[in-house]
């Protein structure tokens, strides 16, 4: 745990929303959470659990059905909106109605907060705007309308947005939703770095449980009962408490890789021999064919050999067959068990 003062706390909160006749109903149980400087925290859970609802609240655009929830120090409903926006900013994913701002233009209104009456920038606001859009790889369409970007190029330019407002506290809610792969991990990266070299601290809401269990620093998880759990991914991932939160019928979490089970076992148990990149693909491959692929000795076996590219298998009593694919290996192990395993 940091030994600075926490950004942020929250005590006893209570999340949700008043229905009718003002009939409070929470979303989770009371929380108790507070978020630190410097640290990325990703805040995981099923459909539905309440992730949006708790980050607008703590942003304060929601009122708490009851507890406590301090900022910078004094309680956050006590700050005036300009103070609120020098502390925390705040990205969500409704579409933002922009006219026919360009992604310079928006990029700017960041920096809103820290100008004078006038909202004219200063050199030191211009640089933070240009920094913002070089960290997001926006700049090469500052001067293009947001209203012509993809979802992908608006969720950078909002998040470019939040950076230029320079606030300690930075919450996004799934600002990984439209983006591809690669500019997924590259956002995960871009956030991890900006905590840590500006000691900022960053709370996401993401599906995105690979990436968020390799780049948060803290894991909020809120599962479906509501009893928020935080710890370190790799506590809540050992603990169980992961894979409980995101359990499904016929759906399993596999701590040992990290990754949920695609495929059910249909198949015979089989011993794979080899190690790195080939041996891993091989079992992938072996899994998805409802095989069990082993470590121990087993009746069928699959050698890979280290540097890939060759493959053996061989059944019981049988000969060594040579294998160049994994088409072909996969090809062989069918016959195998069609012929010489029957069930
Ligand atoms: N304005 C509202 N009034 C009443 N209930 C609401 C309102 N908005 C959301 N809810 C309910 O609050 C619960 C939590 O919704 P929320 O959007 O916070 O979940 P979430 O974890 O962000 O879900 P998702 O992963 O699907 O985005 C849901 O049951 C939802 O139906």
């Amino acid at each position: 745990m940091p030994t600075s003062a926490p950004l942020l706390t929250a005590d006893d909160l209570t999340v949700g929303y008043f229905l009718a006749k003002k009939a409070p109903r929470p979303v989770a149980q009371p929380l108790r959470v507070a978020l630190w400087p410097g640290e990325l925290v990703c805040l995981l859970g099923p459909n539905g659990a309440g992730k949006s609802t708790l980050l607008r609240t703590l942003a304060g655009l929601q009122a708490p059905l009851g507890g406590r929830l301090d900022l910078g120090g004094g309680a956050l409903a006590s700050l005036s909106a300009a103070a609120r926006a020098r502390q925390l900013s705040i990205v969500l994913t409704d579409r933002v109605e922009v006219g026919t701002l360009t992604v310079r233009e928006l990029v700017s209104l960041g920096r809103h907060p820290h100008t004078n009456w006038l909202g004219r920038l200063s050199a030191h606001d211009e640089a933070r705007v240009q920094a913002a859009l070089a960290a997001t790889n926006t700049s090469g369409f500052a001067q293009r309308p947001v209203g012509e970007l993809s979802d992908g190029e608006r969720q950078k330019v909002l998040l470019a947005r939040a950076i230029a407002q320079d606030t300690p506290i930075v919450l996004l809610d799934e600002p990984t939703a439209h983006l591809d792969l690669p500019n997924r991990v590259a956002l995960m990266r871009l956030l991890h770095g900006l905590a840590r070299q500006t000691g900022k601290a960053i709370l996401l809401s993401t599906h995105e449980l690979d990436l968020a269990l390799q780049a948060a620093d803290r894991v909020w998880l809120l599962p479906a009962n509501g009893q928020l759990r935080t710890g370190t991914p790799e506590d809540l991932v050992l603990s169980g408490a992961f894979a409980a939160a995101f359990a499904r019928e016929g759906l399993a979490f596999d701590p040992a890789t990290g990754t949920f089970a695609l495929h059910a076992p249909t198949g015979p148990t089989v011993q794979l021999v080899g190690d790195g990149a080939p041996a891993f693909w091989t079992r992938r491959a072996l899994e998805r064919e409802g095989l069990v692929p082993t470590t121990s000795p087993a009746a069928l076996r699959v050698t890979v050999a280290p540097a890939g590219g060759q493959w053996t298998s061989q059944a019981p009593g049988g000969p060594a067959e040579q294998h160049a694919t994994v088409e072909d290996l996969l090809r062989a192990l069918r016959l195998i068990i069609k012929n010489q395993l029957p069930s």
